[in-house]
């Protein structure tokens, strides 16, 4: 018998995010710097004669199994290609938090996608398996790619980019935001591209990094003011070298000097506002 296949679904950081533009159907152009993270979600494939979907973890209850959860949607999509059953027990342990800028739907649904290639036994063509990535969402294919990547167009254009493993903390103030809406509410003039070289020294990158932006920022902020409250105490962090917002927020990130200064930012953080999730990790440096 074939044994469950176990993927891990790192959550997914934008070092940066210039909105660029946006598309004649509403979807915005981008200019990211996306990375990953050691914490993540886990998702587990098992063989069995119907699609099944069951969800455990410290954020199972953000969402309830229903018909239009990202990984479902994977397998539905996926058997469709290599015209075949969607038959598999599926498993989401939740880790992260959900609607929160760091990719959580996005990276289960690619680790979907990843672990059922396997249990199902099938390959499809890179240009196919890539448009069935961007129809689950913008950000499903850098996570299918799991390594770190320069990001364009809406999410489908990806540059490999070696990052150094630096040392993180993740903050959330423990409430959702909506994609759609941050876009809707962004205003002003679209942004310039970043710099097309990125340094991968981690002083230099920490720098570079520091003269780029968020320009989803200020709208989550005008939606959910808290957020500026996780920069301003991010940026306090003894060792905190860069804080910024993730995506569409409200998940923000700092870099940080060391591991120690990390885990004891993430302790401190957790000790002053026990409803918001703070955790130290680091880039998984791929
Ligand atoms: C903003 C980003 C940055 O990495 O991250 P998150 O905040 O979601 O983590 C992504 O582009 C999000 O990707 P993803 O969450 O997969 O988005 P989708 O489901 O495809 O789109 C949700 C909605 O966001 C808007 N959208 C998304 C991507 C994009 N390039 N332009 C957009 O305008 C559209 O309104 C779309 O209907
Ligand atoms: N497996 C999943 N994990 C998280 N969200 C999911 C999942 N499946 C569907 N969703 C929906 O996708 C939306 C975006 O979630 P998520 O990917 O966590 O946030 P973001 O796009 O901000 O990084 C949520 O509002 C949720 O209802």
């Amino acid at each position: 018998m074939t044994a469950a296949i176990g993927r891990p679904a790192p959550a997914k950081l934008n070092l940066f995010l210039h909105v660029t533009g946006r598309r004649a159907d509403g979807y915005h152009l981008l200019d990211s710097l996306v990375a990953f993270a050691g914490q993540g979600d886990h998702i587990e494939a098992a063989p069995s004669d119907q699609l099944s979907l069951k969800i455990d973890g410290p954020f199972a209850a953000a969402l309830s199994a229903e018909p239009d959860n990202l990984v479902l949607r994977a397998a539905r999509l996926l058997a469709e290609a290599a015209g075949r059953p969607a038959q598999a027990a599926l498993r989401l342990t939740k880790t992260l938090p959900v609607a929160s800028g760091i990719g959580g739907g996005s990276a289960d649904a690619a680790a979907a996608l990843h672990a059922l290639m396997n249990l199902w036994k099938i390959a499809l063509p890179e240009d196919v398996l890539a448009a069935l990535a961007l129809q689950l969402g913008a950000d499903v294919p850098v996570c299918l790619l799991g390594r770190s990547a320069r990001l364009s167009g809406v999410g489908e254009t990806l540059e490999p980019v070696a990052l150094p493993a630096l040392p993180l903390v993740l903050v959330n103030p423990g409430q959702p935001l909506s994609t759609p809406a941050v876009f809707k509410a962004r205003q002003g003039p679209f942004g310039a591209p970043a710099p097309e070289a990125i340094p991968t020294d981690p002083t230099a990158l920490v720098s570079f990094l520091a003269a780029q932006r968020n320009d989803l920022a200020s709208a989550a902020i005008a939606l959910l003011p808290a957020i500026s409250d996780v920069l301003d105490l991010l940026q306090r962090q003894p060792g905190c070298l860069l804080a910024r917002m993730s995506g569409s927020g409200p998940t923000c990130f700092a870099l940080m000097q060391t591991e120690d200064a990390a885990t004891e930012a993430a302790h401190t953080i957790g000790r002053e506002r026990p409803g918001w999730w703070a955790v130290a990790t680091r880039l998984t440096g791929r």
